[in-house]
């Protein structure tokens, strides 16, 4: 871990953010973090509160003494607090005018008291030794989260599910590694190989372990990132009425006119506590125009990456839609078929095997069971392959992958000294993954993504 400190911790800058969301709200919650803490506090209200205890006190302009709130305060001491620095809160009425107000008395503190960056609270608290890396970004997915599954992924992250694994990963390897150097050394007294032996074999169990959490990794990004489901059909099949039934909203223009999407519409959906993008888009058809053309590439390319597709046919047609019908056969079990314009007449049960659910948009038939398949669909690309560590993100994937190609090249290592060369990369891949090494860079990556206040 980084070293501990408040130099470490901040360069000596108090910072403040509003912790609690934008918007209008009944309370407010302005954080500070920093070593100034306990004198701003002795300059708005009056002393400085004993910490955890929380009390009611008049905000004051430290200049002008006019009253602003009245706040609760709350004060961590270091380096018990969420930072590890001199925290406090200010819970102020949620008014834009009092949150302004507030701000601008604490700068009026003067002593390096200024605005946080987004993620800075979190960073420092990172660079405290608080937390590691992954902790960190399970924060950030906690505070981004939106569904069920979203909160639970990112919780276990947020208190160390992650780094825990890694840890045993990164144990395990300084032991090989100690073992390997150790054979090098006592070559000459026989207990070279058995050393040896047991390195390699320790590797092997870590490489195992590795491979397993790879490939969870897709479905741990896709709980993160949300599941990707494409409606795709032919023109005028009724994609778009369906994508806005399903969204409860009208998202996508809908007309009688064929080719009127043609641009990707996504909708947000929470199927199951899983995130869902459902996105209707361009009939697949030989385009008329340039601007359609382009519409149609787009959903091809959309499909081809989504999870999942809902293919939508004409329930009134005689014969299925050929394209439709070819992205259908190109996808064997990822695939819901539906029968639209149920409520006209459904002629179509099935397509090359995949059985049509009649649906109307119209009278709403079918809608509820499309629903529930969909939602049954995803569950079941959500629990694939689960179990072991959980990456989440493609920074994981990139590490773990490193890291295992190194501990795959130790058996065809012809020298000790090189396999001690693979370990090392293997312990460095990990230790940029918690943060124990080269930090600055990695760090840049992590916290860009914070919002202000956390
Ligand atoms: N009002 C408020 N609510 C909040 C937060 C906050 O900062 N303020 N949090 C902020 O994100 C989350 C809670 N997370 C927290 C994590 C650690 C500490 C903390 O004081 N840690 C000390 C003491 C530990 C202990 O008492 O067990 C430490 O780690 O030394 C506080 C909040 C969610 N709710």
């Amino acid at each position: 871990m980084a070293e501990a400190g408040g130099a470490a911790g901040g360069g000596g800058d108090t910072i403040f953010a509003l912790a609690s969301g934008s918007g209008r709200a009944g309370v407010a919650v302005i954080r500070l973090s920093g070593p100034a803490v306990p004198e701003a506090l002795a300059a708005l209200v009056g002393g400085v509160p004993e910490p955890r205890r929380a009390v009611l006190r008049r905000l004051r302009h430290p200049r002008t003494g006019e009253v602003l709130d009245r706040a609760v305060v709350l004060r961590f001491a270091s380096p018990a607090s969420f930072t590890g620095e001199e925290v406090a809160e200010l819970h102020v009425h949620g008014g834009r005018a009092v949150i302004e107000a507030v701000g601008e008395a604490l700068l009026a503190c003067g002593k390096g008291i200024r605005p946080a960056e987004p993620g800075e609270f979190t960073r420092r608290a990172f660079l405290n030794g608080k937390m590691d890396l992954t902790a960190a970004e399970g924060i950030a997915d906690l505070v981004a989260a939106e569904t069920e599954a979203q909160r639970r992924q990112a919780l276990a992250q947020a208190e160390g599910a992650l780094a825990a694994t890694v840890a045993g990963w990164a144990e395990r390897l300084t032991r090989a590694l100690a073992l390997s150097e150790a054979s090098i050394d006592f070559a000459d007294d026989g207990v070279g190989d058995e050393a040896e032996t047991e390195a390699l074999a320790l590797a092997q169990a870590v490489e195992g372990e590795m491979e397993a959490a790879l490939a969870g990794a897709r479905r741990a990004e896709r709980v993160r990132e949300g599941f990707r489901v494409a409606i795709i059909g032919a023109p005028n099949a009724g994609k778009s009425s369906l994508l806005n039934r399903l969204a409860g909203r009208e998202a996508a223009i809908v007309s009688a006119r064929a080719g009127t999407t043609r641009d990707v519409i996504e909708v947000r959906l929470d199927l199951g506590g899983q995130a869902v993008t459902l996105a209707d888009m361009a009939g697949l058809r030989e385009a008329e125009d340039e601007i359609e053309a382009e519409g149609v590439r787009r959903a091809f390319a959309w499909a081809e990456r989504a999870d999942l597709v809902v293919a939508v046919f004409d329930g009134t047609a005689e014969a299925p839609d050929a394209a439709t019908r070819v992205v259908v056969s190109a996808r064997p079990g990822g695939c819901i078929g539906v029968a639209s314009k149920s409520d006209l007449g459904v002629r179509l049960a099935e397509v090359d095997g995949v059985p049509l659910l009649p649906v109307s948009s119209v009278t709403g038939e079918g809608i509820e069971r499309l629903a529930e398949a969909l939602t049954a669909a995803i569950a079941g690309l959500a629990e694939r392959g689960a179990g072991g560590a959980v990456l989440t993100r493609a920074r994981h994937v990139s590490a773990v992958s490193s890291a295992l190609a190194a501990l795959r090249r130790l058996p065809v290592a012809a020298l000790p000294e090189m396999r001690g060369e693979e370990l090392r990369l293997a312990l460095r891949e990990l230790g940029r993954l918690t943060g124990r090494v080269d930090v600055e860079d990695v760090l840049e990556v992590v916290f860009r993504t914070f919002c202000v206040g956390k």
